[in-house]
């Protein structure tokens, strides 16, 4: 630590104030600053991962009123040892690559943004008990796409129920997905695929209450609940923190080194939809997106918009008609209240 960074002196690299979205390159001033990224977030107090060390950080003034969530990667000055006791400092938020977030909705008034710089989202789905719900696939689906990570379907308890049934709906608009079961020895089969999916990513795991999403994240991190210190001895719940996202390390089996991150988000069940724009959605599915350059200006492209691209190459037998209709389903979606 230099001490030009001490405890007292952070005014001193405050930006000019006219400036109001600050790039990452010119900012001689963060020289010393070191590179962490948050691991979780609790009340004003930040978890850093910095070389494998956990630190805790607080934003400092510079920052103002600028968010900090799971996943951000940031520029930290201070003291960064991680001894008992110690605080640093982040001072700058890089540039996110993606942006989980959910419009305010019944279950939360607020929008929030949820998770940063994630590369894929596991929608974790039990195939029986309880039974799946495809309004709520399709709007975690249309969330991840809308977010620009890759969607993996992570179907579980195959052993009751065969996954068939529900793949049909899916399969037309290309979701990847990965099926688990549990053996009688209760051991999970299938957990070396996930891994494997995990792999080089950094995956946001979510699924409604009894899926199985905890029993696949002890089984990937043998070591998450020690590592989070999040389940009350007491209680067995976690405690809730205030984005309600844990960022874990995958462990790679065949080695001491870190195989990808893994983002568990007790207590996130639902998605408000409504920042999400149609002509964003299609973007991920370029095939479609190119049947509707000559649609009318503001075509949603639903069912009953006259005249929509889709329609006209359904009509020419130019597109796959569960296909435009696996689509439409996704951006009816957006809008349903009874998932
Ligand atoms: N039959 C069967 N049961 C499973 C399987 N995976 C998990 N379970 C059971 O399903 C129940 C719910 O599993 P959890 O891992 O606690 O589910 P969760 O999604 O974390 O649920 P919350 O804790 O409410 O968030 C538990 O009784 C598990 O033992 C599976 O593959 N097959
Ligand atoms: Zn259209």
């Amino acid at each position: 630590m230099s001490g030009r960074y001490g405890e007292h002196d952070v005014e001193h690299y405050e930006r000019p104030r006219r400036r109001t979205r600050p790039r990452t390159k010119d900012r001689p001033t963060y020289a010393d600053a070191v590179d962490a990224l948050v691991v979780t977030v609790d009340r004003g107090r930040f978890t850093l991962d910095i070389e494998g060390r956990r630190v805790m950080a607080m934003k400092a003034r510079p920052l103002g009123r600028k968010g900090v969530i799971v996943g951000d990667r940031v520029r930290v000055v201070g003291d960064v040892s991680g001894a008992d006791g110690s605080l640093a400092r982040i001072v700058e938020v890089v540039e996110r690559s993606t942006v989980l977030r959910r419009t305010a909705d019944d279950d939360d008034p607020v929008e929030r943004v949820l998770v940063a710089n994630a590369t894929q989202l596991v929608v974790v789905t039990a195939l029986a008990d309880p039974e799946p719900r495809t309004r709520w696939i399709d709007r975690a689906l249309v969330a991840a796409y809308d977010a620009g990570l890759t969607p993996l379907l992570c179907l579980t308890k195959a052993d009751l129920e065969d996954p068939e049934t529900l793949l049909v709906t899916y399969r037309s608009l290309g979701v990847p997905w990965i099926v688990t079961s549990r053996d009688a020895d209760r051991s999970i089969v299938g957990i070396d695929a996930v891994r494997e999916r995990l792999a080089g990513q950094t995956s946001v795991l979510i699924g409604q209450s009894g899926v199985g999403k905890s029993t696949l994240v002890n089984a990937l991190v043998p070591d998450a609940r020690r590592e989070t210190g999040h389940v009350n001895a007491v209680t067995g719940q976690g405690r809730h923190t205030s984005t309600s996202a844990i960022m874990l390390e995958l462990p790679d089996p065949d080695s001491d080194s870190r195989a990808g991150w893994i983002i568990d988000t007790p207590g996130i069940r639902s998605f408000g939809l409504a920042h999400v724009q149609p002509e964003h959605l299609i973007e991920a599915f370029p095939d479609l997106d190119e049947m509707t350059e000559e649609c009318p200006r503001g075509c949603t492209h639903a069912d009953a918009e006259p005249e929509c691209g889709l329609d006209e190459a359904l009509a020419r037998g130019e597109a796959d008609p569960e296909r435009v209709a696996s689509f439409r389903r996704l951006l009816a979606a957006r809008s349903v209240t009874d998932y």
